[in-house]
């Protein structure tokens, strides 16, 4: 464990009570790159990078100097003369949008609403000041209407309230200096639950055994539980190692229906087998052995909270290459590849302890390390929530990165593999001296899938698992066990369960995947262009909405169409995997069941991230995109 990680830890205990504003405490913080100073709450504050986070009233949460933040009291005289002709003075702000903002009043102000502009204009943003007129608008009381997940659905309703509003802002004004206490209402002080969740501070109460947990493992830094919290995270552990050696046992059967499920338990003994383990380590070697190999780009990620941008050896794509070659030469040499249809249970097993094993190495590691290099998610407090959600970030020895490489490399690569095995057990299996169209069907359809992701590998780079996701038993679990072992169910399935296709049938479904493909792949493409160079001319097409981050979001194009289009094309590829496989069972439709869920919560996962981030700009993008992944559907 490096003396850098223990200093930081260190170094973040008994500096803590010495620091100028305190956790909790209201203070002024200057809007940044303007002048314009608004009420913020702190919410800690980060050694490293000297930085203190805090949230805007209108949810909006960044990281700020010292020197941008005063307290309340030595500020208001100032301030209120500012506010006295609200509405009327026109401030030239370097906001990170580069705005101009109307201060309606010291308190609205902090509450701004973003205006969409085009991308072009965008553009010229990086190089030169531009002005962009800023609608400021308070956030609207917690009414029946404008509450909970349907806030953003019903955008007629939502739209009246604001006009409603805006027109009210001279008369509140007014009101606003003589009554601070209700603006606390009016104003979310709090990061919400979701999209439209707008609890006020003082409804959310702390729970006196969270509030010790949290100060236990000195975690400011963190957001709310999900996946049920600390219960959620004991019941996951448990159930989704299960699940994987019931979901292996029950395609075994020669009648893998709903009406033998569960599938008897074989003795213990059954499922370990040291040669499938050390088999599983080897190929995680070989892996990792191409992954430090110095071929290909090495791409940067996005900025980190401390600013920091780590390097990726982005080889992915040189990684299948070089191992369908050696896969090739193994069985032109004679090695069975069968072997893994034979021993899939066996091969589940080994690849379930090494990520547990890595799980634990990946926890204890993260105790060393400091404070900024801590998921935001996974920073509870609570040992096994922790462990299972993720601790660190970016878990890296030196320069390797392992998060990023079990994402992209073992089970990825090995998902192919083990699917071009069932292709060959078919053959035995039903005595054919080709798979069937099924077979290669589903082949073909989840080798483009992979072998795309790893030519595109950087784009991983802004998603949801490198950026926010820390890396736990979750993932090390999901990307060595849940990846490999049941994305290939289908495929296992079709060895004892042929399904022939007829030639209308099979072509419906190549256009189906490769109208999903498309969706996804341009949608994909588009964010991930547009996140490493906003400025690039080849998007000036593009609407966006600035952001207070300094980050915009894109509001036409793909991500203007709904909110995650990328889910949308992955659905209708799914669909075109398990199509292939018939109707008599369920079990090859376990993954499409199983994604539409995953999507769906990670939707609602990115939406709470969002808006965390972004506040009411991202509130003006749901109200502008009102679908999330299906248009005009859901
Ligand atoms: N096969 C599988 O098992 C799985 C596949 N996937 C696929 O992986 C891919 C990545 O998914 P995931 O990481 O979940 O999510 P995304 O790639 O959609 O990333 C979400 C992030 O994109 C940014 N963003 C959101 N809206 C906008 C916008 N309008 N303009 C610009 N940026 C925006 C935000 O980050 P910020 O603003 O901070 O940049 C947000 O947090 C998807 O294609 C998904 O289908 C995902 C999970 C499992
Ligand atoms: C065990 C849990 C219930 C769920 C674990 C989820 C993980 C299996 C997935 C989370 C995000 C993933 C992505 C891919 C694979 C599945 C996991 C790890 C991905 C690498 C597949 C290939 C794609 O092209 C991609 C866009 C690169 C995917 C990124 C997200």
């Amino acid at each position: 464990m490096s003396q850098k990680r223990r200093a930081g830890t260190y170094l973040w205990t008994v500096m803590m009570p010495s620091l100028k504003y305190q956790k909790g405490e209201t203070v002024m913080g200057r809007w940044p790159g303007s002048s314009l100073y608004y009420e913020v709450k702190v919410l800690g504050f980060d050694l490293k990078s000297q930085l203190y986070t805090v949230i805007y009233k209108d949810g909006t949460e960044l990281e700020l100097r010292e020197q941008d933040l005063k307290s309340t009291s030595g500020f208001q005289a100032r301030s209120r003369s500012r506010s006295r002709s609200p509405g009327r003075r026109r401030s030239r702000s370097r906001s990170p949008g580069r705005t101009t903002r109307r201060s309606s009043s010291r308190t609205a102000a902090a509450v701004a609403a973003a205006a969409i502009t085009d991308n072009a204009a965008s553009s010229r943003r990086e190089t030169r000041l531009r002005d962009v007129e800023v609608t400021l608008s308070p956030l609207p009381t917690k009414t029946p209407e404008n509450n909970g997940n349907n806030r953003h659905e019903k955008n007629e309703d939502k739209l009246k309230v604001e006009n409603n509003t805006a027109n009210k802002i001279n008369e509140s004004e007014k009101k606003v200096e003589a009554e601070p206490e209700k603006i606390q209402g009016r104003y979310n002080l709090r990061r919400r639950k979701d999209d439209g969740d707008a609890k006020s501070d003082e409804a959310k109460v702390e729970h006196p055994e969270e509030k010790e947990a949290k100060k236990a493992a000195g975690a400011t830094f963190a957001t709310p539980l999900d996946f049920g919290g600390k219960i959620g995270a004991y019941f996951w552990l448990l159930f989704l190692p299960a699940w994987v050696l019931f979901l292996v046992l029950h395609v075994n059967q020669e009648d893998p229906s709903l009406a033998t499920f569960p599938p008897p338990l074989p003795p213990l003994d059954v499922f370990w087998d040291a040669q499938a383990l050390s088999f599983i380590i080897l190929w995680i070697l070989f892996q990792a052995l191409l992954y430090v190999t110095p071929v290909g780009k090495l791409s940067e990620g996005m900025p980190l909270r401390s600013g920091e941008r780590l390097k990726y050896r982005t080889n992915g794509f040189f990684a299948i290459v070089v191992s369908a070659v050696a896969v090739a030469a193994a069985v032109h040499y004679g090695v069975d590849l069968t072997y893994i249809y034979s021993h899939f249970l066996q091969l589940a097993t080994g690849s379930f302890l090494i990520s547990f094993v890595l799980s634990i190495f990946l926890y204890v590691y993260s105790r060393y390390a400091a404070p900024e290099q801590l998921a935001l998610g996974g920073n509870s407090g609570n040992v096994v929530y922790d462990f299972f959600k993720g601790h660190e970030l970016n878990p890296r020895i030196k320069n390797f990165d392992l998060k990023f490489f079990c994402e992209m490399r073992p089970g990825l690569i090995g998902w192919c593999l083990i699917n071009f095995a069932m292709a060959l057990a078919e053959m035995k299996k039903q005595g054919l001296d080709a798979p069937s169209n099924s077979m290669i069907l589903v082949n073909l359809f989840q080798l483009l899938y992979v072998v795309d992701g790893l030519w595109n590998e950087e784009a991983i780079l802004t998603t949801m698992d490198l950026m926010h996701d820390g890396f736990g038993f979750m993932l090390a679990f999901g990307d060595l066990v849940w990846v490999p072992f049941t994305y290939t169910m289908q495929a296992y399935y079709l060895v004892s369960h042929p399904s022939p296709l007829s030639v209308p049938a099979l072509t419906a479904i190549v256009i189906l995947k490769l109208v999903g493909f498309y969706i996804f792949r341009k949608s994909n493409s588009e964010k991930n262009a547009f996140r490493r160079n906003p400025s690039d001319p080849k998007l000036s097409y593009l609407k966006t909405i600035p952001t207070a981050t300094g980050k915009s979001l894109l509001v036409s194009g793909w991500w203007g169409m709904v909110r995650h289009p990328n889910y949308l094309g992955d659905l209708l590829m799914a669909l075109a995997w398990s199509l292939p496989c018939g109707f008599s069972h369920l079990l090859p439709w376990y993954y499409m069941i199983y994604f539409i869920i995953l999507l769906v919560h990670r939707d609602s996962r990115d939406m709470v991230e969002c808006r965390r981030k972004y506040g009411l700009a991202w509130d003006e993008y749901c109200r502008t995109v009102r679908y999330r992944i299906i248009p005009h559907v859901y």
